[in-house]
């Protein structure tokens, strides 16, 4: 208690007064938040009911709408008058839609593992908390889950602002079938991570996936350059095995903390402030048109001159804004390449499809990854 509260009982009296006026207020805002939460739900029901009654094998995909999702979320955004921002308004609005998707059907995610890495938090950064999310060990794995049905849709990284694209996915698309039905972008904070036993003056050993390493050079040339760096296979292996040694630390995101019990010695000590990665949701089916959506394809030209030019002309001719363009080497033969483009605009607007039509008869293959709203938190 503060000396001039004690001074002053009866500021303190009113000071409580207020306090209790306000609590009461807040507790009848909560019985109507309580109960306009649960008549929303009640409806996510009767919305499962009709779709139940319409979809011949009752599958997740007819109950997971990724463009009505992000239209609500949008719509929540654009309604937000404050105080509180936009992302964190949102972020309610996604935990309130997971939790009525779950009453719909539990939707299960497969993801980049293991538990207490980037990939899992942008799995429930995108399907919130109800989700199911599934740990697997590989990006390739991930790919066959979704594709063999085992998990209906999969979280994997695909391009990092600092060190670029994450070539294992791009690859795993030109062998499969599964489509992209999504975007989420995680500002990626590093933590320097230590337990309960570990002496900060004394630690002689550094673990972290080596992305991770890279990304916070300066800050470990800075406070620990005798530290050797030692790179392991994932964040989250880096803070499992920070537990029980004292000499030890490791740099990971706030989720591997959590999980493996380790205090935060240091916040957000990445080189560059906005390091963030961006993550795809792969499933088995396409998705409708949102209102604000990416496509992704991918094509093989003839290897002849010109053909980088003829590939990209119809995109400029019919005014289609390119976002990404990848350059991979093509499984087929050496020397031969495919090339990775998004761009703005959905499959079922009449430019995209007039300008996929010139770009289909120009190119030796074009294959559609999917067309999906463009990540809204
Ligand atoms: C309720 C629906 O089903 C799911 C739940 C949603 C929600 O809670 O708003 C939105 C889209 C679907 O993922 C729907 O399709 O409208």
């Amino acid at each position: 208690m503060k000396d001039s509260d004690s001074d002053n009982p009866a500021g303190q009296d009113s000071e409580r007064e207020a306090l209790s006026q306000l609590r009461v207020k807040i507790d009848s805002i909560d019985e109507q938040i309580g109960e306009l939460i649960n008549a929303r739900a009640r409806c996510a029901q009767e919305v499962a009911e009709i779709k139940k009654r319409h979809s011949a094998d009752g599958e997740i995909s007819t109950f997971y709408r990724p463009e009505r999702e992000a239209q609500v979320l949008r719509r929540a955004m654009e309604r937000n008058t404050g105080p509180l921002d936009n992302e964190e308004f949102a972020r309610l609005f996604r935990e309130i839609m997971s939790a009525c998707l779950a009453l719909e059907a539990p939707v299960k995610v497969a993801y980049l593992g293991p538990e207490g890495t980037f990939t899992q938090q942008a799995a429930i950064k995108h399907f919130g908390h109800s989700a199911h999310t599934v740990s697997l060990s590989a990006i390739d794995e991930v790919f066959r889950e979704v594709a063999s049905g085992a998990a209906h849709f999969g979280v994997v990284p695909v391009e990092n602002s600092t060190e670029g694209v994450v070539t294992h996915t791009l690859d795993n698309f030109l062998g499969s079938s599964v489509k992209i039905c999504g975007e989420v972008v995680l500002r990626i904070h590093h933590n320097f991570l230590v337990s309960d036993i570990t002496r900060v003056d004394s630690i002689s050993r550094v673990y972290s996936h080596a992305q991770s390493l890279s990304q916070c050079r300066k800050w470990l040339d800075a406070h620990y350059p005798r530290a050797e760096r030692v790179a392991v296979s994932s964040n989250a292996e880096a803070a499992k095995r920070v537990k029980g040694e004292w000499n030890a630390a490791a740099i990971a995101g706030k989720m591997a903390a959590e999980l493996y019990d380790l205090n935060l010695h240091a916040e957000s000590i990445e080189d560059q402030p906005d390091n963030s990665t961006r993550f795809l949701i792969i499933g088995a089916d396409e998705v409708e048109a949102s209102g604000d959506d990416k496509t992704s394809i991918v094509v093989s030209t003839r290897n002849e001159p010109g053909a980088l030019h003829g590939l990209l002309e119809p995109f400029h001719r019919h005014n289609v804004d390119l976002t990404r363009v990848e350059t991979r080497p093509s499984l087929t033969g050496t020397w031969n390449y495919v090339f990775f483009i998004d761009f703005s605009g959905h499959v079922s607007d009449s430019t995209i499809q007039a300008a996929l039509s010139e770009v289909s008869s120009r190119v030796a293959d074009l294959k559609i990854l999917g067309s999906y709203p463009k990540g809204v938190l």
